[in-house]
């Protein structure tokens, strides 16, 4: 499996590569080699990371590459982690921001085109998450859309967790749970159709509003607030998560939550990157569909794709699409 890592000298990858050179991603018996992807300024520090790397003598680690060359990294790519990003900074407007990752994610689409290799997946991690993995596969159109995808597992995770402490249970008691829209505060953790240890669950509305929903929603800012910088280690976990599931299948009798492109189902318009309950079997993600959504779920799933919508519009004005 060749995995290119994008940003792979940052927190993220740091915390990332030596979890996808152990096996965690594509499990025991799939020899990984590993592109990483830089800014000039960061190569020598990715060369640093690259003798830890060596230095775990990881049996299933063929190969690492390192380049500030987006064509030469995505080189017969089977798996892209698009990590590396613009954040925003203080006093930094949406459209500043959108367009600096426009810079990044347009010539990273092409690169991903004309270079990787035919089943190539991709994964957007760095933000905003979503718009950045819709722009990149606007610049890749010999690529499937559903073949670029923007992580929310961090979140479905971090829903799960949150919500086994407030139930008193296991986190593997709990399924059927889902994030909805975008990675970013105006996502929707729905518990309507969540099971613990295979049971509905009463949930009381006062407590999802004002406590639930927004912790989970915030838990980035959080975290952020607690360590001085962003989740590193949590958010590497997702992506092996994320992409484990996705090539290898997700569990059985249950689902989990990516941002893939919408075909219009539940309401979200066809061509938006947006969080759904999704399930996988033969390496590609299915929408799990027929769901009941209430009004309450109606108006929070439509407030955070229309933000979706927003961000479209904006990057569109831009001339990025
Ligand atoms: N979707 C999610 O759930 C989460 C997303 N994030 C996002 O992930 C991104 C990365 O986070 P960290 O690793 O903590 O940041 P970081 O700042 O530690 O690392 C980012 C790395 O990307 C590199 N980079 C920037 N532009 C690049 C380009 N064009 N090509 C290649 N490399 C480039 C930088 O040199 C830096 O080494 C951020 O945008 C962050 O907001 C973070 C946590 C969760
Ligand atoms: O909030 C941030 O900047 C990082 C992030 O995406 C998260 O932790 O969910």
């Amino acid at each position: 499996m060749r995995i290119t890592v994008t940003g792979a000298a940052g927190q993220i990858g740091y915390a990332l590569l030596f979890r996808i050179a152990s096996g965690a991603m594509f499990g025991p018996n799939t020899p990984v080699s590993l592109r990483l992807l830089e800014l000039p300024q960061a190569l020598a520090a990715a060369e640093g990371v690259a003798m830890e790397l060596d230095d775990c003598a990881f049996p299933l680690l063929r190969s690492i590459d390192i380049t500030d060359d987006a064509a030469e990294a995505f080189d017969r790519s089977n798996v892209a982690l698009l990590v590396g990003s613009r954040p925003r900074t203080a006093g930094m407007e949406r459209a500043d921001l959108l367009s600096a990752n426009g810079a990044i994610f347009a010539p990273q689409g092409r690169a991903i085109n004309d270079n990787a290799a035919d089943d190539v997946r991709v994964l957007v991690v760095g933000n905003p998450a979503n718009t950045n993995a819709l722009i990149a596969s606007a610049h890749a159109p010999d690529v499937p859309d559903a073949r670029f995808t923007a992580m929310t597992r961090l979140d479905h995770n971090r829903a799960v967790a949150r919500l086994a402490k407030a139930t008193d249970s296991a986190v593997a008691s709990i399924s059927h749970l889902t994030i909805w829209g975008n990675h970013s505060s105006t996502q929707y953790p729905d518990l309507s159709h969540v099971l613990v240890d295979g049971d509905s669950i009463d949930v009381d509305r006062e407590w999802l509003e004002s406590d639930y929903i927004p912790a989970v929603a915030n838990r980035g800012a959080a975290i952020i607030a607690a360590r001085g910088s962003s989740s590193a280690a949590s958010a590497a976990n997702a992506a092996v998560d994320h992409m484990h599931d996705w090539v290898l299948g997700t569990a059985q009798d249950d689902w989990t939550s990516a941002a893939i492109t919408s075909d219009g189902s539940y309401g979200v318009p066809a061509g938006l990157i947006s969080s759904f309950p999704v399930t996988s079997t033969g390496g590609d993600w299915q929408i799990v569909e027929g769901l009941d959504i209430d009004e309450f779920s109606r108006a929070r799933i439509d407030a955070s794709v229309a933000e979706l919508g927003e961000e479209r519009a904006a990057v569109e004005a831009l001339g990025l699409l």
